[in-house]
Order: structure tokens, then C-alpha cells, then sequence
């Protein structure tokens, strides 16, 4: 029976190697992680990630052919292919802070590795990496090996949060990059392939060599994270004009070579990846003298951090350029629905934003925990070529003016204005007229994720701010600097 362990037992681990059990029954799959509160949960009835669809598969699977476990070195030896999928996050000191993608928890997998095994094996790259990682990883198997075999792939995820479990059941395609050019590395290659060959269709298995794959990883994110801000700035543009930014990204993607998809004007995009791996591509074009071609990559950062600080600044203007101890209800907290993730979310910049300006927040997230919640405001955030933009809100000030509540009308009740920071399907159907009537007027809706119906929002009575959309005769009169 093939072995496989996953390093890693968090958003992409634990998911993918739960697929791959599934379609695999022949397969044994094992993920570690050094963390016991998390391999205790995903033992448990409350997995440590929300994913729909996720419980499912991993109570099908979990005891059978499926084991999570904090005994890493074993599971790591017995292997014969062992993936890895532990944190890149971006370096926050020293030589690229700020920028380069931090391979401290990698290269300490990659040692422990070369350490414990005593047999050959496969080593997969599943985390985001910076190009060239591979080499790097090969120099520490290979200076560390006892006559044992390492080859390296690079298998980048794709998948998005919130639609973990079809995108892994049903990629756009699988990337597998690795040394084409000798036998060994062909038959990594084959026998990667194979896993995956299991349920996904062969034309969609891409096979490249190690550097186009790790690069494709990057390039992909970068791509969409493009186009987001792309919208963006055309939202900023139709708020100037009178035009309606849906109906421009319809008419836009209605253009085959364009497509619709990734085309929705939001407050900014967040999440763990996209800043993250754009910062990281920066940092690799600076390394390589191409300024230019770094700098093109970082407007689209900048772009996203404007759009943020446009959404405060509207909404501050909006309301007599103060909103010092009003209460302003937020609603959604993570960077996206149907996750509880929060790494990223452009909530915590808009809302110390909106702490800044001494609002009182009221915020509710059906699945955003207080305690991360309040742990995100008053975590510094790592700020990169923004003086000043979000300066990080003291704990006092936290603690003193935020609430969390459970639901949407516990959040509105006395609020003097509303902001829709995830698009939570439940925040459309909301009984906007019972609402209306629990709140001081004017009352105000900023809808940062064009989730509400702005007519009737503006029949009810509501003065409605939603993004790149025609303006309320009330802003037209307060316009926001950004
Ligand atoms: N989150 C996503 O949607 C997504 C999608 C594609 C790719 N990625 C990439 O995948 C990688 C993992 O992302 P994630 O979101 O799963 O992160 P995560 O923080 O959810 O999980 C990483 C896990 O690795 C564990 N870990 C760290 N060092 C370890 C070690 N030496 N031994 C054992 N366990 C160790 C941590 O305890 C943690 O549980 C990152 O490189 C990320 O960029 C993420
Ligand atoms: O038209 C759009 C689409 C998305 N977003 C926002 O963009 C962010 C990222 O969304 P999404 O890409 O759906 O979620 P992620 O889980 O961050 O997935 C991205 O990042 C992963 C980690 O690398 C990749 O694997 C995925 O392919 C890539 O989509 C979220 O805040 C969304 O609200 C928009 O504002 N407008």
C-alpha cells in the first residue's frame, strides 16, 4: 500500500489530503502537524476549519485510510511520497522584510525530513514558494542522505477557500513540476500522476519542469488578484461618472478572450494568499534586476489598500465627517463567505480605520469567532508602502468600542450606519424594512461587497452607498477624498 504524509495539517493540508483519501482508497494518507490543539480538532466532531462539504469527506474517511496525527517523524518515515504544506508567510524582519516569502517552517520541515528517513522518497512541494525553492530543498535531502533517494516535485494548490471540496473534486487542472530531464525525475513525475490520476481527468494533469510550476503558482494569484483590482479602480471611476460598475464587468467579460469571472468590485480582496504571493513575486523580480516588471505587480497592491481606505473615507464623509461615538454596524468579518478565515480580511482595515476615527463598532459574522476577531484588531499588521494608512488601534481602544453579537439585528438595533464587508448570502435576504425602523436616521447602508437592493434599500428609506455604483443624491453632496 502506497504511504503518504502530509506536513501540515491546516487550510490546504488537511482538505486535500482528505480528497486524495477519498479517492484513493488504496492509498495510506497520513497528515502531521506540530500543532496538538489542531490534530486534536481534526480528530474531533468540530474540525478546526469551516469548508463546505469538508465534514463529509473526512468522516467517510478518517480511521480507514485517513489518520491526523502530531507524530511527525514516524509518519514522515514510513512515507514514500511525503507532501509539504506548512506556512510562507511573508518575512516581517531582516533581508526582504516586508516582501520575501519566510522559509523558516520549510526548511525546518525539509531537515526533519532528511533526518528520519531511511528509505527513498518523493517530497512535494504544496505550499506557495518563491522560484527555485526546490534547489534549496534538494541541497538539504541531498547533503543530508545516507545512499537515500529524495526527489522533489512541485505540485502548487489551487483551490480556494470556501469551495475547497469541489475545486479538489473537480480541478481547472494539476500541476506537476519535476526534474523532466533525468529518469528518476520522470518517474516522480508518473507516479504522482498517478494519485491524482485516480479521479482527475489525464488531459487536465499538467506536467512541467520544477521552476514553470512554482512559478505558475505565483503567476496564477497574481493574475487574479489583477483583475480585482483592476475592477476596483474602475469602481473608483464609476462612482465619478454615474456609471454602474456590475454593468460594466458584464459588458467587459462578456468578451470571450476577457470572461466573467473575478470581476465582482469589492472593498479589496484579502485572504491569506493573494498579498502575500504578490509580495513575494516583487521581491523575486527585484532579486533579478527587473524593477519595472516589480513595480507593475505592486500597483496591484496598492490599488487594493486604496480601495480600502476609499471605503472608510466615503463612509466618514458620507456621515458629516464624523462618526466619533456612533455606532456603525459591521456585518461579515471574514475575507469571504463561507469561511471563518480572517488572514487578510479587508475588515480589519476598514475597521481600524473606522476605530480611528473613534467609531463604535457593532460586528457580527456567522462564523468569525469574537476571540479572533478581537485578536486581528489588535494584532499589528504587517503594513507594507503605506505610511500611516492603518496605523494599528491600541487593545484599550479595541476593548472599549467593539462588540461582537450573534446576529444581524442585534448588530443594526441603534446603529447609525451599516457596512457589508463579506457577501454572507444571509445579508441579502435580511428584513431590511424591520431594520431600517430599529435605527436613528438618516440611516445610512455601505455595501462593500454589492451584495443589497439599492433600489429598494432606497425606496425603504436607507441612504445607500454600494461600491461603483451610482451615487445617492446625499454623497454626490459629500464627496470622499481618498
Ligand atoms: N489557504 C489557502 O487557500 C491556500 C491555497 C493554496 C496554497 N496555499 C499555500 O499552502 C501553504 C499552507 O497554507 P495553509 O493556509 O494551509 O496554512 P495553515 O497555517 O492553515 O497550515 C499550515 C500548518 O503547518 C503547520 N506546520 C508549520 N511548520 C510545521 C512543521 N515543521 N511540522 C509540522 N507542521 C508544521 C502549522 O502548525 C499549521 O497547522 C502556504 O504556503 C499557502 O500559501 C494556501
Ligand atoms: O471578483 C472577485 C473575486 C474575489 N474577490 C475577493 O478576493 C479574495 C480572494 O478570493 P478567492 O480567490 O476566491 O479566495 P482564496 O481562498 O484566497 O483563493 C485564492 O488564493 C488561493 C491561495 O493561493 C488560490 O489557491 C486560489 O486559486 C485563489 O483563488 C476574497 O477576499 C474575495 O472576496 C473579489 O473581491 N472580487
Amino acid at each position: 500500500m502506497v504511504k503518504i504524509c502530509c506536513i501540515g495539517a491546516g487550510y490546504v493540508g488537511g482538505p486535500t489530503m482528505a480528497v486524495i483519501a477519498l479517492k484513493c482508497p488504496s492509498i495510506n494518507v497520513a497528515v502531521v502537524d506540530i500543532s496538538v490543539p489542531r490534530i486534536t480538532a481534526w480528530n474531533s466532531e468540530t474540525l478546526p476549519i469551516y469548508e463546505p462539504g469538508l465534514d463529509e469527506v473526512v468522516k467517510k474517511c478518517r480511521g480507514k485510510n485517513l489518520f491526523f496525527s502530531n507524530e511527525v517523524e514516524k509518519n514522515v518515515a514510513e512515507a514514500d511520497i511525503v507532501f509539504v504544506s506548512v506556512n510562507t508567510p511573508t518575512k516581517t524582519s531582516g533581508l526582504g522584510a516586508g516582501k520575501a516569502a519566510d522559509l523558516t517552517y520549510w526548511e525546518s520541515a525539509a531537515r526533519m525530513i532528511a533526518d528520519v528517513s531511511k528509505s527513498s522518497k518523493i517530497v512535494v512541494e504544496k505550499s506557495t514558494v518563491p522560484v527555485k525553492t526546490a534547489e534549496a530543498i534538494e541541497k538539504i535531502l541531498t547533503h543530508n542522505n545516507k545512499g537515500i533517494e529524495f526527489q522533489i516535485l512541485s505540485n502548487p494548490e489551487f483551490l480556494a477557500e470556501g469551495t475547497a471540496i469541489t475545486d479538489l473534486l473537480n480541478p481547472d487542472r494539476v500541476l506537476i513540476g519535476g526534474r523532466e530531464e533525468t529518469p528518476g525525475g520522470l518517474k516522480a513525475i508518473q507516479t504522482l500522476k498517478d494519485v491524482y490520476a485516480h479521479w482527475v481527468p489525464e488531459e487536465r494533469i499538467l506536467c512541467t519542469n520544477l521552476w514553470s510550476a512554482e512559478l505558475s503558482k505565483l503567476a496564477a494569484n497574481a493574475f487574479l488578484a489583477q483583475r480585482i483590482s483592476s475592477v476596483n479602480s474602475m469602481s473608483a471611476l464609476c462612482e465619478a461618472t454615474g456609471a454602474n460598475v456590475s454593468q460594466v464587468s458584464y459588458a467587459v467579460g462578456k468578451d470571450s478572450r476577457i470572461g466573467p469571472k473575478f470581476l465582482n468590485a469589492s472593498v479589496g480582496f484579502g485572504g491569506s494568499c493573494f498579498q502575500k504571493d504578490i509580495l513575494n513575486l516583487v521581491y523575486i523580480c527585484e532579486c533579478n534586476g527587473l524593477p519595472e516588471v516589480a513595480n507593475y505587480w505592486k500597483h496591484v497592491i496598492k490599488i487594493n489598500d486604496y480601495q480600502k481606505n476609499r471605503f472608510v473615507n466615503r463612509l466618514v464623509s458620507s456621515m458629516f465627517n464624523t462618526i466619533s461615538g456612533k455606532k456603525i454596524a459591521i456585518l461579515g468579518f471574514s475575507f469571504k463567505k463561507d469561511t471563518g478565515d480572517t488572514r487578510e480580511t479587508p475588515a480589519i482595515d476598514v475597521c481600524r480605520g473606522l476605530l480611528l476615527d473613534r467609531a463604535q463598532l457593532i460586528i457580527y459574522d456567522p462564523k468569525v469567532p469574537e476571540a479572533q476577531m478581537m485578536r486581528d484588531l489588535s494584532t499589528p499588521k504587517f503594513d507594507w508602502d503605506q505610511p500611516g494608512s492603518t496605523s494599528p488601534v491600541s487593545e484599550d481602544v479595541i476593548t472599549k468600542n467593539v462588540k461582537v453579537v450573534h446576529n444581524a439585528y442585534e448588530a443594526t438595533k441603534d446603529s447609525h450606519a451599516i457596512c457589508i464587508l463579506t457577501e454572507w448570502d444571509e445579508f441579502k435576504s435580511l428584513d431590511y424594512q424591520k431594520i431600517y425602523d430599529n435605527m436613528p436616521k438618516p440611516a445610512y447602508i455601505f455595501d462593500g461587497r454589492n451584495v443589497v437592493d439599492v433600489a429598494k434599500l432606497r425606496q425603504i428609506g436607507f441612504i445607500v452607498y454600494s461600491i461603483g455604483k451610482p451615487l445617492d443624491p446625499w454623497l454626490k453632496d459629500m464627496p470622499a477624498i481618498a
